[in-house]
């Protein structure tokens, strides 16, 4: 396959000329030997490209190690009219891989911060959560990883962070339970210390 020089879009690797990134030799060797263990034959037709896809797939799971979530919360707005309560972005889908099997966590989180002063897009909560849900993660680490990440930026009064999520090597191997959710939390600063505030903030994220 032929190269162009540089890495792509989302700054992974270098593209061949239709524009994916170049998987190299080793990787693919891996996928084989991992679908021989599986017990079929990676000669067959249909699988001979599934090296390829799956670890192209696999760089797009695991994007976030690619990125620093804080540059989200650069730009910061300060005119807000004197708006200094609860911000709330709830119900945000992801998906991201347990460390331990590498199998799908897929569930929804609600993040909130009582802000300081100025505010950041609605839409860079959700980034930051894409940033650390695409990495292999235990559940309770995402859920620090994205409260730490606003609290030291942002810098605000309280952040609170609720995730909900269904583990597939819980339900698709392993113990076999589907229909099970974890749910993690972390209270910070004022949703940590006040209990009005704490229980404010769970029941408009729907936890009241
Ligand atoms: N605390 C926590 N555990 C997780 C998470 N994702 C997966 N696990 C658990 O990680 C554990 C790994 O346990 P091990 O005994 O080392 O591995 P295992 O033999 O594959 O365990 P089983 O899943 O029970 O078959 C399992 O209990 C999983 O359910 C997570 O986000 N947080
Ligand atoms: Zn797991």
């Amino acid at each position: 396959m032929s190269s162009i020089d540089g890495p792509d879009e989302d700054g992974t690797g270098p593209v061949g000329a239709d524009g994916k990134i170049i998987v190299p030799e080793n990787v693919q060797e891996a996928i084989r030997t991992l679908i021989r263990w599986s017990g079929d034959d990676p000669a067959r037709e249909g699988l001979l490209d599934t090296p390829r896809r799956v670890a192209r797939a696999w760089k797009e799971y695991c994007q976030g190690y690619g990125e620093d979530p804080a540059v989200h919360l650069s730009r910061i707005f300060e005119e807000v009219g004197g708006y200094d309560e609860v911000v709330l972005l709830k119900d945000i889908p992801f998906q991201s891989h347990c460390e331990h099997h590498m199998a799908p966590i897929i569930g929804k989180a609600a993040i909130a911060y009582l802000p300081r002063d100025h505010v950041v897009g609605i839409s860079k909560l959700a980034r930051v959560l894409h940033g650390f849900a695409r990495r292999l993660q235990i559940q309770e680490r995402l859920t620090a990883e994205v409260a730490q990440c606003i609290w030291d930026n942002l810098k605000p009064h309280g952040v609170a962070v609720v995730i909900e999520a269904n583990h597939a090597c819980m339900t698709a191997r392993g113990v076999r339970t589907p229909g099970v959710g974890m749910v993690t939390s972390r209270m910070m600063g004022t949703f940590l210390k006040d209990e009005r505030s704490r229980k404010e903030v769970l029941s408009l994220m729907g936890y009241g």
